[in-house]
């Protein structure tokens, strides 16, 4: 576990359905969210240094990861930042489409972080997109720790993710999140292969993962848990 100093200040903010479930058995996107929650969303985004989620979910939702509201891209422009955070995709394979919309809309630096495996045109091609940069971590998939470490020399002392399934599991069991905040929408999703909160290899009893509950807040007809990561 590499110590705190050395890597940003991580949190996972996700929705999940009543039953723990991200998406749909056909991994389409759900809006579990409400207006409420959304706008919080917005607001933690425009506080953050970058933003990171998995290729899964770049495939299978395409997000833009902007800020939506033109007050907030303001707020960091003035303070000097770009209008978005750096939009990051942990992509072993360098499988991120070229004409994903994180490209095509919105301002601001991406980072894809590629591992060696990844193909030398498709490093090549993702190389050439505008404010783009590509990061190279651990052999045949991205090593998490070796990432972490890399981000925090690129500037990022807070990153927020925001999914996908296997992406938050990898994070959480490298000893790497140190906040999780966890929207339970009133809905029922179901199914045994939909994505849920944390999917992976998943814990043995002894290494399962223990929380701090550190606040609890309704929002509209769900409910918005904040936790911290014991390690
Ligand atoms: N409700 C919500 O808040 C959210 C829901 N989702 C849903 O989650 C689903 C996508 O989740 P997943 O398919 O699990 O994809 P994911 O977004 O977690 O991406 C997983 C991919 O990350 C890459 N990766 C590279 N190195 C890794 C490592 N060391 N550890 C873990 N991953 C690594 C791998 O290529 C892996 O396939 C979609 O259905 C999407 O709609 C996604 C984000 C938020
Ligand atoms: N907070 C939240 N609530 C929901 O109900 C959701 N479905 C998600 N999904 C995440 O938001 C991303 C979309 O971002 P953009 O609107 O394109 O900027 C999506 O990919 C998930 O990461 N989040």
């Amino acid at each position: 576990m590499i110590p705190q100093s050395d890597r940003p200040y991580i949190f996972i903010n996700s929705a999940v359905s009543a039953d723990g479930k991200l998406s749909t058995f056909e991994r389409k996107q759900v809006k579990i969210s409400g207006k409420a929650d959304f706008d919080r969303v917005d607001e933690l985004r425009a506080e953050t240094d970058a933003i990171m989620v998995g290729i899964g979910t770049v495939l299978a939702d395409d997000p833009s990861l902007t800020v939506k509201s033109e007050e907030r891209r303001q707020a960091r422009a003035a303070a000097g930042r770009d209008e978005n955070p750096i939009r990051i995709i942990v992509d072993s394979k360098a499988r991120t489409p070229t004409d994903a919309d994180i490209f095509k809309k919105g301002k601001g630096r991406k980072i894809i972080v590629v591992s060696e495996s990844a193909p030398k045109d498709k490093i090549d091609a993702l190389s050439k997109m505008p404010e783009t940069k590509v990061i190279v971590a651990g052999s045949d998939r991205v090593n998490l720790e070796e990432m972490a470490a890399q981000l925090k020399n690129e500037g990022i002392n807070r990153l927020m993710v925001e999914g996908g399934a296997t992406l938050n599991y990898g994070l959480i069991s490298a000893g790497l999140v140190d906040e999780l905040k966890i929207f339970v929408g009133n809905l029922i999703i179901g199914g045994k292969t939909a994505p849920t909160f944390a999917d992976g290899e998943g814990f043995s009893e002894d290494l399962i993962k223990k929380l701090v509950l550190e606040d609890v807040e309704r929002i509209e007809d769900g409910v918005l848990l904040t936790w911290k990561v014991k390690y």
